[in-house]
């Protein structure tokens, strides 16, 4: 096996065992909106709908509905080619499931993504140069290729930030990891 599954392996076990997850997500969650907020950011939140143990944003999400800001999640197109787009929040709370459980707006129009939206980013791992562990289907890595004009935030367990995530020539290194201490900047 390689590098990179062995440590998705390593880190899918570890992720069910997290010391203090709740405390750790709700401090995640305070400094996300305080982010948000404190920007008074205006463009698009591209975020994600959680599925095993990913951690989750249903409090941001909310927080993005009242406040207005527009709230945008995946939705995978092509499984094998590995493309997926942002689709708007449905207020009609209409959803279905994809393959892997993964929730996804059944009837909304397709989002084209604006210098500066902000897109919260789903991974197993994140090191402090911004190299991003996934689930191995390269989504984010080509969607970000395509968009590098987004500020790009993981949000994290403190367990998830390590020290070397195994990197690839075709990798889009993510620019700030928000941690339960904070938001961090990376590629540093
Ligand atoms: N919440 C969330 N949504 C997301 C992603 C994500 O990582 N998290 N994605 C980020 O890319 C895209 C979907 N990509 C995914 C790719 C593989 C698996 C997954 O669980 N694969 C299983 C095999 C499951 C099966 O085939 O039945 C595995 O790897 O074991 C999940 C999401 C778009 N939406
Ligand atoms: N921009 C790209 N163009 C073509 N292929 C790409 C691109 N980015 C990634 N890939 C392909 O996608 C595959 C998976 O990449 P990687 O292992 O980095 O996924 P990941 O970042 O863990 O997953 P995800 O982004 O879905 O969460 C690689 O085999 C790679 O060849």
């Amino acid at each position: 096996m390689d590098k990179k599954q062995q440590l998705r392996n390593d880190m899918r076990v570890l992720r069910k065992t997290l010391p203090q997850r709740k405390d750790q997500e709700t401090a995640i969650h305070k400094h996300l909106i305080s982010y948000l907020l404190d920007r008074n950011h205006k463009g698009r939140i591209l975020s994600y709908l959680a599925v095993q143990d990913e951690l989750d944003l249903e409090p941001v999400h909310q927080m993005c509905l009242q406040s207005g800001l527009s709230l945008a999640v995946p939705k995978v197109l092509d499984w094998k080619a590995g493309i997926m787009e942002f689709f708007e929040w449905p207020k009609d709370g209409v959803f279905n499931e994809n393959r892997v459980g993964i929730l996804e707006p059944r009837d909304t129009a397709t989002v084209e993504p604006a210098t500066g939206d902000i897109v919260l980013v789903p991974c197993l791992a994140i090191d402090k140069r911004g190299y991003r562990l996934g689930y191995g289907g390269g989504f984010y890595d080509r969607f970000l290729a395509k968009h590098p004009d987004l500020t790009t935030i993981c949000p994290v367990f403190d367990k998830q930030f390590i020290s070397r995530v195994p990197a690839e020539p075709y990798d889009q290194p993510i620019q700030f990891a928000c941690l339960s201490s904070g938001l961090t900047s990376l590629n540093l």
